[in-house]
């Protein structure tokens, strides 16, 4: 779908969706549960219908009634091949995979988009040591992925710079396992609160695991507690219509957990720190480094275009691994619109322009472009047209009907 979207601020009040991260992991616990878990205030983007998918295949039994599901756990794993359907993505992927093998399942793992070109180096490397054949199809692509045998417990050693989501995955699984293992990190950890969130919910769901020096100490023998859980607004989501308002916008954000544990929170700080002239207009750069804050780069760097000074987000290489090479897409998308931006190694250089001058601008498929792109043309001086806007149903479906609600407006050109 294309869209093209008028210039204009925004105003009114947003329900912000459910945290995807905090979703996908309480589902995954509450499958591995013994009982039954009922969670609300799920949205119905397509990574968590991708989960549930998987999960249901896995032998979960779940139900969904509007926003609210109930999960009664696996019983009986099946015990005859599976085909888990990832969609795009990534931590459905990256989590299902050693909760798939704790299980001893026998599957094909299958994905769309860019989820086959994501790395799984860790898994491809790490799980064969113990006791799982895991083999992908082709030569060229990572998906579809074959995968069998039950595995053991351990030490794993894993990178921390290439995603988080391995540790997440084997922190979900691992406490299957009779024995107990170790997460070993062999370089330093980024992402590192959604690890920390992980860790939350473990202890929530009654398996705990321990911080060490090294990376983390899991117990074996673990039993998953049934949840009864209702999943907070997503701060990543917040984030666009939070830059928003930074950019002149008046839109009240609800539904977000003030004591919240997501990463994400950060953007609360990093606008509150903006100074402003007496004109109304961000007179700092922005200077952030943004290894645990990854998802929130497309959106600051809308930002960083429009304040008076030269901007620098350093410490995201990772974004190259994303649903697009973010850093190439979110420069090229600004660039197309009037914006001055340039790729570094790990990160992005970004000059003021004193407003964007619409344009075409690819989303890529992915959809932090997409909502980025939206903010843009809030300050932009002539309509932007976004190639590929549906990417948002990837993680915020209703996204382009919440921009009109807030005066937003968006003309959709071609359903392509
Ligand atoms: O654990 C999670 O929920 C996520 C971890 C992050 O990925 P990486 O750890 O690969 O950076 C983030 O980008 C992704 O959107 C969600
Ligand atoms: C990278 C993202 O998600 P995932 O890794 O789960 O595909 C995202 O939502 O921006």
């Amino acid at each position: 779908m294309n869209c093209v979207i008028e210039p204009g601020l925004l105003e009114g009040t947003v329900s912000i969706p459910a945290s995807k991260s905090a979703a996908h992991r309480a589902l995954i616990c509450a499958a591995l549960a013994k009982g039954t878990s009922r969670l609300t205030n799920l949205s119905d983007s397509e990574d968590i219908a991708a989960t549930i998918g998987a999960l249901q295949q896995m032998g979960a039994k779940i139900t969904r009634t509007g926003s609210s599901v109930t999960v009664t756990g696996i019983l009986e794993p099946p015990t005859q091949p599976i085909t888990l359907d990832c969609g795009e993505s990534g931590s459905t992927l990256r989590f299902l995979i050693p909760v798939a093998a704790a299980l001893g399942l026998t599957c094909t793992i299958i994905g769309k988009g860019r989820l086959p070109y994501r790395p799984l180096d860790a898994y491809l490397r790490e799980l064969p040591k113990k006791g799982i054949s895991i083999q992908p199809e082709r030569q060229d692509a990572l998906l579809p992925l074959h995968m069998s045998g039950k595995l053991q417990s351990g030490v794993f050693q894993l990178e921390g710079d290439v995603s988080s989501q391995y540790l997440t995955g084997l922190l979900l699984a691992l406490p299957l396992l009779e024995g107990d293992s170790r997460l070993e990190l062999t370089s330093p950890l980024e992402s590192a609160p959604y690890v920390d969130m992980t860790a939350a919910l473990l202890r929530q769901a009654g398996v705990p695991t321990e911080k060490t020096p090294e990376g983390y100490r899991i117990p074996g023998g673990g039993v998953y507690h049934p949840l009864s859980l209702a999943i907070e607004g997503d701060y990543s989501q917040a984030a666009f219509f939070l830059t928003a308002n930074a950019l002149g916008s008046h839109v009240r954000v609800d539904g977000l957990g003030e004591n919240s544990c997501q990463g994400d929170r950060k953007i609360v700080e990093i606008l509150r720190e903006l100074c402003y002239t007496k004109e109304n207009t961000i007179a700092s750069g922005l200077s952030v480094y943004a290894a645990d804050i990854p998802d929130l780069v497309p959106v600051l760097t809308v930002l960083a275009c429009l304040c008076g000074k030269p901007s620098r987000i350093y410490g995201a290489k990772r974004l190259r691994l994303k649903e697009s090479d973010r850093l190439a897409a979110i420069a090229a998308a600004l660039n197309a619109i009037g914006g001055q931006v340039s790729q570094t190694e790990d990160g992005l250089e970004i000059q003021p322009i004193a407003a964007f001058t619409g344009g075409t601008a690819d989303s890529c498929g992915d959809h932090r472009i997409a909502m980025s792109l939206a903010v843009a043309a809030t300050r932009s001086t002539a309509p932007v047209t976004i190639l590929g806007a549906e990417a948002v149903r990837k993680s915020y479906p209703d996204f382009w009907s919440d921009y009109q609600k807030l005066g937003g407006t968006v003309h959709v050109i071609s359903l392509e």
